[in-house]
């Protein structure tokens, strides 16, 4: 197994779902959470590669880790609930300065999660025969007979524009082009957890986006890369050495 070839770091406000995206995407389903405490790591074989994906916790009194899990990240996703005002806000107020400590060719992502609230598209679910089917055992005010998805979707409080906005201005703040950066419209996304709604597009959308990174650190050779398989097999070798 090697070192981690990138690192990936997921923001947020608490309760916006990160851990949530993360185990749709890693573990393939949406199970129950706890809110986070401190961090969490996750590691995704990618081809070739290998990917550290860092859950952090969007709660206030663990907001002073949040620098240290971006040091030196090449992909920050920034992550908002699209039926919470607020959670958007947050990024801007609470979350950016997080990444002051990341890669300065570093790309960000704006993730407007549980759409399935809001959006009849991404409500559905897809089965395993590759069928579309309306995600409506969850709704306990709506028995699963009497429901459509009409009557269940939430107002949408934060509209894409917002999200498209909020990458400009971060943008502005990092002191990058415009016309040099990846555009907004490729780097605002809305997923949800809950169906798996476009997670699998987020999260391969930003592999192939760092892929040059990845490229550039192995072609300088990065001496800290460390072939663990390999420094495992030199111990062995020097323990029977000295039996
Ligand atoms: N409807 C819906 N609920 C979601 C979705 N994603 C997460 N949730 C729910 O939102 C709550 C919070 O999810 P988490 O993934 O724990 O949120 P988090 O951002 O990791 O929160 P912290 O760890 O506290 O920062 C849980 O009850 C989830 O079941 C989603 O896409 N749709
Ligand atoms: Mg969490």
């Amino acid at each position: 197994m090697r070192k981690p070839d990138v690192k990936v770091v997921i923001l947020g406000d608490m309760n916006v779902g990160k851990t949530s995206l993360l185990h749709r995407y890693t573990e393939r389903r949406f199970k129950d959470t706890i809110s986070t405490v401190g961090g969490a790591f996750f590691l995704k074989q990618w081809g070739p590669y290998n990917i550290s994906i860092w859950d952090t916790a969007g709660r206030e009194q663990f907001h002073g880790l949040g620098s240290m899990y971006c040091r030196g990240a090449s992909a920050v996703i920034l992550t908002y609930d699209v039926t919470n005002w607020q959670s958007l806000s947050e990024l801007e107020q609470r979350f950016l300065s997080l990444t002051d400590t990341a890669h300065p060719d570093c790309i960000y992502a704006i993730v407007g999660n549980k759409a399935d609230l809001t959006d009849a598209c991404a409500h559905l679910v897809e089965m395993d025969d590759g069928h579309m089917s309306e995600d409506i055992q969850d709704t306990p005010h709506h028995p699963a007979s009497t429901t459509s998805t009409s009557s269940v979707l939430l107002h949408k409080q934060v509209d894409r524009m917002d999200a498209l906005a909020l990458y400009w201005r971060i943008l502005r703040y990092k002191g990058l082009e415009e016309n040099a950066s990846p555009a907004a419209e490729r780097m605002c996304f809305e997923t949800s957890a809950k169906t798996g709604y476009n997670v699998d597009f987020l999260f391969e959308t930003l592999f192939e986006m760092v892929l040059p990174s990845i490229l550039k650190k192995r072609n300088e050779g990065d001496a800290s890369t460390v072939d663990l398989e390999h420094s495992t097999e030199t111990k062995r070798t020097k323990a029977g050495c000295c039996r």
